[in-house]
């Protein structure tokens, strides 16, 4: 699902994106604290990759940060004024039922694209992320790597200044990572902020400008990715690029 809570601007993302910060922000649950507190702030070129073990808090994190959440403690906020343009990828894609042009341009109608203007977005966008050809096909019948496309292009076309994405390509095969991870690209490129979650320090390295590493609900480093890769400081972090097993 991509959601959007600031009002579309015609142009693409403004450079350079809004910095994020978090600070003290605790999530609780049942009087039992799931993540933080939490201190930092996001604003280099990134992309930022959140890396850390099952049940870390990384989609805790993610979901705060976009306002799907609120914090318990502590808050969350942006450099810009009022919240930035920000769209959000899941690992499993939430489409509509209908084509896949149709769920671009129906994204582009209720974020009050002009009627004129909407097909050429959508089109456009299709042919970006390589699916020209699907245009008309119904979005669920799609592949899981089309359609995590489509959830891309969906994004695109509302041009965020800010993209969150939790394991996007989890579910999918070698190729369709590959083009996840050139959409990915394509956003930086734009200068739209990436902030994302994910289990493969493969594509950590691919990707990251810095890495975000959390374990037992806490940010255990925030540093450049080269930093985290070779010289780790945290215990939990060294464990983790080593490729042992943490909790
Ligand atoms: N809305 C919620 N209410 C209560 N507990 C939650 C909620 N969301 C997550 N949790 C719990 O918070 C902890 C962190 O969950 P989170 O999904 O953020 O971890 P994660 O690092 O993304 O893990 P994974 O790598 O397995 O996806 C887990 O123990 C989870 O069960």
């Amino acid at each position: 699902m991509t959601s959007m809570n600031a009002p579309l601007l015609a142009s693409s993302a403004l450079y350079p994106p809004p910095a994020l910060s978090f600070d003290g922000v605790t999530f609780s649950h049942e009087e039992k604290v799931l993540l933080g507190p939490c201190s930092f702030t996001l604003d280099g070129t990134g992309p930022t990759l959140i890396m850390g073990p099952n049940g870390a808090g990384k989609s805790l994190l993610l979901r705060l940060a976009h306002g799907l959440l609120s914090p318990t403690q502590g808050q969350v906020s942006w450099s810009s004024e009022g919240s930035p343009r920000q769209a959000m990828v899941f690992q499993q894609p939430v489409l509509l039922r209908r084509s896949a042009v149709a769920n671009l341009i129906h994204a582009l109608s209720v974020n009050n694209v002009p009627r004129r203007a909407r097909a050429k977005l959508a089109f456009d966008a299709l042919e970006r992320f390589g699916l020209a050809a699907c245009s008309d096909t119904p979005a669920r019948v799609l592949s899981g790597g089309q359609q995590q496309r489509l959830a891309l292009a969906r994004a695109w076309v509302l041009s965020p200044q800010v993209l969150f994405l939790d394991e996007p390509t989890s579910a999918l095969d070698p190729a369709a990572i590959k083009a996840v991870e050139a959409a990915v690209r394509e956003f930086h490129k734009r200068g739209t902020r990436i902030v994302m979650t994910t289990h493969d320090l493969h594509q950590a390295r691919r990707l990251a400008g810095d890495v975000l590493f959390l374990s037992g609900g806490k940010v255990r480093e925030h540093t450049p990715a080269e930093t985290f890769f070779n010289t780790p400081v945290s215990r939990e972090a060294q464990a983790f690029v080593a490729g042992e097993l943490v909790d």
